[in-house]
């Protein structure tokens, strides 16, 4: 598995940095985004326009013996960040790591969004409850709700340390991808995320409380989003911080500052705290003056986002058995 920041764009509040995940569909290699926030496995297929299939590893059904035409099925997702791909449905044999899947639901894309195009991806592989995918007349079940049954536990863990290659353990924990002992709390699969309860932060000493808020774990978003009332809290004990509407969110001096650390409430007990450095995104714009927060706004709601940034803090187990989420630390 290897990571990719994307530096090549201004950062937005949903920017995505790839995790490149190399899979098989039906021996044909691809590099997909595994992402716990989305329950669709699409790839980029030869009925793209050629301009969207350049410099991609393109998915061809027609040199696949095992390939099955769903017939009829369609699918059409769009995301937060205003992406979104559609196209048709087949079925073949997925294979991750050792765990071969047959007759899994693979989509093929004959329409994406431009953002897919500059990314360095072939596809997504959906990892949230099979209840939000969105093939039709017939949904189809994630790659893990398929697999789950023939790995060792029925549970997957993400390792997704900052600036250095991470993997996906499915099956198993790795105990070289984490200190200490994971800590769990209950996960809400009503809306179909891997959802927890999250009703207070702590910043700079003080606990604050988010009555009725939850977050979502999800490997698909890049940063941490939140409420604007965390947001805020945060910021204020950032000197010089604003919320800039032209370079798409908080930003703050890049020179000088020390970020305070984030402690997020995850289930009724436990804390996960980000490390300040961890919270710096990335330049807002090419003087370098001013550098993005890796903490940005979800915008309204009480659902919470917590994404890669996150993840470069803890390893994140996804345990169907409950279902529940645990978290270590690196
Ligand atoms: N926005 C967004 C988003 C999300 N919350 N999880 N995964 C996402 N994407 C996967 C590919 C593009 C966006």
């Amino acid at each position: 598995l290897k990571k990719r920041q994307d530096t090549s764009t201004p950062a937005v509040p949903y920017q995505q940095v790839e995790y490149l995940v190399n899979i098989a569909v039906a021996g044909q290699k691809l590099n997909l985004d595994f992402d716990t926030g989305s329950a669709d496995l699409w790839v980029f297929s030869d009925s793209l326009p050629a301009s969207s299939k350049k410099g991609h590893n393109i998915y061809t059904p027609s040199s696949s013996p095992s390939y099955k035409v769903l017939s009829g099925h369609k699918w059409s997702i769009a995301y937060a960040d205003g992406s979104g791909a559609s196209g048709t449905v087949g079925t073949d044999t997925v294979t991750i790591g050792g765990t071969s899947v047959t007759n899994q639901a693979v989509e093929l894309a004959d329409r994406i969004s431009s953002s897919f195009v500059t990314d360095g991806l072939d596809g997504l592989l959906g990892l949230s409850f099979s209840s939000i995918n969105t093939v039709k007349p017939t949904q189809q079940k994630t790659w893990f709700d398929n697999a789950k049954a023939s790995l060792s536990s029925p549970l997957f863990a993400a390792y997704l340390p900052f600036n250095a290659n991470g993997a996906y353990d499915f099956g198993y924990l790795d105990s070289a991808h984490y200190s200490g002992t994971p800590v769990y709390a209950p996960v809400d699969d009503t809306n179909g995320f891997w959802e927890v309860a999250s009703t207070s932060y702590k910043v700079g000493g003080t606990t604050h409380s988010l009555p009725g808020n939850t977050g979502i774990l999800d490997t698909g978003t890049t940063l941490a989003l939140m409420v604007d009332s965390a947001v805020s809290a945060y910021y204020a004990q950032v000197s010089g911080a604003v919320n800039s509407r032209s370079l798409g969110g908080w930003v703050f001096p890049c020179k000088g500052t020390t970020l305070p650390d984030l402690s997020v409430r995850l289930g009724p007990t436990n804390y996960a705290t980000i490390p300040g450095k961890l919270l710096n995104f990335q330049p807002a714009d090419a003087s370098g003056t001013q550098c993005y927060g890796g903490l940005q706004s979800v915008g309204g709601g009480t659902m919470n986002v917590y994404g890669d940034v996150f993840f470069n803090a803890f390893y994140g187990i996804f345990d169907a058995n409950g279902p529940r989420f645990g978290f270590a630390p690196l």
